[in-house]
């Protein structure tokens, strides 16, 4: 089998299941129309028509005989149990069950399919659909090298990866860069709201906070700076920015707000598995 005949199934295209797919339609490890979406939503499945992949509305429509190197879960956590039964059949045939699900353990999925089943866990991130994402995978013992490559292929498609040994990390994982593009969004809402009422035009407010953000995020990650050195870098003696900055940092209000932000979001991980 080449690389390209190799297929693979996604189960729910909501909004981060078709955010991976919009960078995976690019690669060059699965082919489109090897890629069968699985999704119950007319409204969603209508979205996907020039992708070139497989499309259906339901585990009962794939075609038969398929043989996928894995499938992918990117279902809620709360029905995750109720659909996986659908797709016994691929992993009795040998495929890997490969989930995005925030909380869910592998062994839950173990528990479902069998003890030796192969099962890869990803937290990825919505800027994946412009394959600027980071996902976290760690995999359990019985997944083959064939399937981690694969699985490697396609996140790299979605961005940055990278590969975590300890699963008792992912809620932690979840709560920074799987919650995270979230924080930063409504930064950048906070910013054009709080430049509107400085004068500015609202389009004109939003190009700023926004490639503001942008060229922060990429400064901070292609420089090696340390992130407080930016900041140093920014901050002029009694300037505007020391100004800004009394206001954030008194008494390490954004930090504390920040910590309190992703504690809140790992117990609720936690809670979900
Ligand atoms: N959104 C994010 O940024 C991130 C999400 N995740 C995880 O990704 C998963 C999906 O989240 P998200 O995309 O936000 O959720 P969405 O609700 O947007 O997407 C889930 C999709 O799955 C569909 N679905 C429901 N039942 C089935 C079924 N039996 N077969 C196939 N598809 C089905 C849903 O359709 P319908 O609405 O009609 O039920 C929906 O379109 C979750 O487990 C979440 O924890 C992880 C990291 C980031
Ligand atoms: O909010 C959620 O539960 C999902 C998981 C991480 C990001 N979105």
């Amino acid at each position: 089998m080449t690389d390209t005949q190799k297929s693979i199934i996604l189960v729910g295209c909501g909004n981060m299941g078709r955010a991976m797919l919009e960078s995976w339609v690019a690669c060059e490890c699965v082919k489109p129309e090897n890629i069968h979406v699985v999704e119950p939503a007319e409204a969603l499945r209508n979205k996907l028509t020039t992708f070139g992949v497989s499309i259906y509305s339901s585990a009962d429509a794939l075609p038969e005989g398929l043989k996928p190197v894995l499938f992918i879960m990117a279902v809620k956590p709360q029905v995750m149990f109720d659909v996986a039964p659908d797709y016994q059949k691929y992993v009795d045939g040998g495929a890997a069950v490969l989930s995005i699900a925030a909380g869910i353990g592998t062994k839950r999925f173990e528990n479902a399919y069998g003890a030796s089943t192969a099962v890869v866990r990803v937290m990825p991130n919505t800027p994946a659909a412009v394959a600027k994402g980071m996902m976290v995978i760690y995999t359990n013992e019985f997944v083959t090298e064939q399937q981690s490559a694969l699985v490697e292929e396609l996140m790299q498609a979605n961005g940055a990866f990278a590969t975590i040994d300890d699963e008792a990390l992912m809620d932690a994982v979840t709560a920074v860069s799987g919650s995270g593009p979230a924080y930063v969004f409504h930064v950048i809402e906070a910013m054009i709201e709080a430049g509107i009422a400085a004068g500015l035009p609202d389009e004109t407010a939003k190009l700023l906070a926004e490639q503001t953000v942008y060229g922060a995020a990429c400064y901070a990650k292609e420089s090696g700076v340390d992130a407080k050195t930016l900041r140093e870098q920014v901050t002029s003696p009694n300037g505007t920015t020391a100004a800004a900055l009394a206001v954030l940092m008194k008494d390490d209000a954004l930090k504390n707000l920040m910590r309190d932000a992703v504690a809140a979001s790992k117990k609720r991980s936690e809670e979900l598995g």
